[in-house]
């Protein structure tokens, strides 16, 4: 019998021998020999090639996190807790033992746990009660390339806590242990990091397990959803096994190719096996998106459309073939005049880091194939990298955060400065909202703000809840507003029957109050009934199950630390409106909008001029003012999640807030 089918037979064998084979075994003994040596260490291995789940197995088991906690964080939630299940299966443990993860809203871990994934954000929050990480004995920065606003953060802290904690360096604090440090990635930009630290030399791992194919188009496709559509269709109806992994830049995107698939696969001939299609993008519920993990049945293949969520860490098992538009949607801070600005998420071409890791999703279990729907010279010119997040994104709440660990944005040692207009346009943000005083010092108010996992309009919203006897409603809303995905469904179908129902909902004072009436509904039916009849409420109400059940347990956690940061959540309101909608104008006094004579709305700071978003309850309806939550930008800007205001209520925030200046 071979080695192969007796260990398949053994199920911890399987994974050792599994463990052996990757390409960075073969430098283990280097590897670890380099991590006991160092206190930092930049490691760049090809994907696949098995840092993510082997470099924490080798911590541990060379004993080089002093006994303490691993920390490896990931900038993707579906990333840390998918690398957690598996490298809990390579060790033998269940889940949330000795292995587990931490994202925002779950954790899977207990007080033995010695390899935790965690989001880069979580890991941030972390140094808010533990400023010198000192639970951990190792920190991974993971998919390090991707240059998240957290990964930033949580280097220009690190930098500082290393100090701190080893022995020989100035700063030393002697009651710390020391701390260990290694940054990771296959497409990383290693002299950059090098440099950072201090010029370290990079330690390199060859070699991939499986070979990935590359093809080109000869030339660009401008129809990028038309030609991903064709390559697919070429590769299944060739009828040779393996599932499909394709890149598109958004949901639209997605939700277009995956009925155009559904449709043609219903015609395709007798004898082409079904297929399977699945999307996977951020606003997709958790278990929604791990359904991708799971093996496809045999004789069927499925077909996997993503955005960048897929793009980095993760294996998805049975892929073969990857499908790269070379488009992804980047998020970028647009500022404004009086310190005003907007997010926007525009599509753009992808980066040749980027169209790497895409073509690294294959190749992980077997031979695969990558096609790039873009020419060879159109990947060669590229972008290297993107703009890292912290020279392009909003940054009121890393400011928030950083007060709250007195760190100061302008004098942190980043590895890019961040953009001058986007720090002093938050510092704007967080003087509007009460979080900094005139000398740019946190309040009272500004420190509770900060420990509320949530945007800073929102928690501003929950402070002034308390004073106005209403926190019970504003956590509920701020719960459902903090759920990834959309709580009524088809909405935007403009579906008469979809509409009608979520009529019985619906609140005159608009969006807020009406998601209210939604998740109060719901929570009577969960109290009075079986999970399965909620669950059929929720269908014949066209409301999303998943995201009202994450909901609740979202409101659960941010009551817990509203009480410990001593905010009353049990005021409510009962049945006025008043209180609530006086909240929300604090927390979004800065998306204020007033109408003008030709019915559409203009920023009250800024200068653009907005449609109510059709999916609104008062999208049909004119008034003086509005609030809303966000910006949207399709054929032209919307905006969405709104509640009715008056003018007299804008002004007068503005009047008591403009003493702050
Ligand atoms: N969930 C899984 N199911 C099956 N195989 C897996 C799984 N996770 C990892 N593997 C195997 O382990 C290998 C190494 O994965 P790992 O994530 O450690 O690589 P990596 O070097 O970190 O890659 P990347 O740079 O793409 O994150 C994969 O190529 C695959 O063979």
């Amino acid at each position: 019998m071979s080695k192969k089918r007796l260990s398949s037979q053994v199920g911890h064998t399987t994974d050792s021998y599994h463990r052996d084979e990757l390409p960075i075994a073969q430098g283990k003994a280097k590897i670890i020999r380099e991590l006991q040596r160092n206190p930092v260490t930049i490691l760049v291995g090809e994907t696949g090639s098995g840092k993510t789940t082997q470099i924490p197995q080798y911590i541990l088991e060379a004993g080089i996190s002093g006994g303490k906690c691993i920390a490896i964080t990931q900038p993707r939630r579906v990333a840390a807790t998918s690398l957690a299940a598996r490298v809990a299966m390579e060790q033998g443990v269940s889940l949330g033992t000795s292995v587990g993860y931490s994202i925002r809203f779950d954790e899977h871990c207990s007080p033995n746990t010695k390899i935790k994934f965690i989001t880069d954000g979580m890991l941030v929050r972390e140094l808010m009660s533990d400023k010198y990480l000192s639970n951990y004995g190792v920190i991974i920065i993971d998919e390090a390339h991707e240059r998240t606003l957290r990964t930033d953060v949580l280097l220009a802290s690190l930098k500082q806590i290393l100090r701190r904690r080893n022995g020989s360096s100035q700063g030393h604090d002697q009651s710390q242990d020391p701390l260990k440090v290694v940054v990771m990635s296959a497409t990383l930009d290693a002299q950059g990091f090098s440099n950072f630290f201090d010029s370290i030399k990079p330690i390199y791992v060859k070699g991939r397990q499986h070979d990935v194919h590359i093809f080109h188009t000869l030339t660009s496709q401008p129809d990028f959803v038309e030609a991903a559509l064709r390559t697919f269709f070429q590769i299944h109806t060739s009828n040779n096994p393996g599932d499909v992994l394709i890149f598109l830049p958004g949901q639209e995107e997605i939700e277009n190719l995956n009925s155009s698939i559904r449709f043609y696969a219903r015609q395709l001939p007798q004898g082409v096996m079904p297929v399977l299609v699945y999307p996977m993008y951020s606003s997709l519920h958790p278990s929604q998106q791990s359904k991708v993990f799971m093996r496809t049945p045999h004789g069927s293949r499925k077909c996997i459309l993503a955005t960048n969520i897929a793009e980095t860490s993760i294996t998805i098992p049975g892929i073969k073939y990857i499908i790269d538009t070379g488009k992804c949607k980047e998020r970028r801070y647009v500022a404004r005049e009086a310190g005003s600005g907007v997010d926007t998420l525009l599509t753009r071409d992808i980066s040749r880091s980027s169209a790497m890791q895409r073509a690294g999703r294959a190749g992980r279990e077997g031979e695969g194939f990558c096609f790039r729907l873009f020419p060879k010279q159109a990947f060669d010119s590229m972008a290297p990298t993107l703009e890292p997040e912290i020279r392009r994104c909003d940054l009121t709440a890393m400011i928030l955060e950083l007060k709250s660990l007195d760190l100061d944005i302008e004098r942190l040692d980043f590895m890019d400065k961040p953009d001058e207009d986007a720090v002093y346009s938050g510092l704007t943000t967080l003087s509007i909202l009460g979080a900094i005083d005139k000398h740019q010092n946190l309040t009272g108010a500004g420190k509770k703000m900060a420990a509320l996992p949530v945007d800073p309009k929102f928690s501003r919203a929950i402070l002034a809840s308390e004073e106005l006897g209403c926190s019970q409603e504003v956590i509920d809303i701020v719960s459902v507003l903090s759920v990834s995905s959309r709580l009524f469904l088809g909405v935007q179908n403009d579906d008469s029957n979809v509409v009608g129902t979520r009529d019985k909902f619906k609140h005159p004072s608009g969006d807020h109050c009406t998601i209210l009436n939604a998740f109060r509904a719901y929570q009577e039916v969960v109290s009075s009934g079986t999970y399965g009849e909620a669950t059929s409420w929720c269908a014949r109400n066209f409301l999303n199950a998943r995201a009202l059940s994450e909901a609740v347990e979202i409101r659960r956690q941010l009551r817990g630390i509203c009480k410990r940061i001593g905010i009353n959540t049990d005021l409510s309101c009962s049945g006025q409106v008043q209180p609530i909608i006086h909240c929300l104008v604090l927390g979004l006094v800065q998306n204020a909008a007033f109408i003008q004579p030709n019915g559409f709305y203009k920023q009250v700071m800024g200068p653009s001029v907005v449609k109510i978003h059709p999916g609104s309850v008062v999208a049909q309806t004119h008034h003086p003012a509005i609030v809303y939550d966000e910006l949207v930008f399709t054929t032209q800007t919307y905006v969405r999640g709104v509640s009715i205001v008056t003018k007299a209520e804008i002004s007068n925030v503005f009047s008591s807030i403009s003493g702050r200046f």
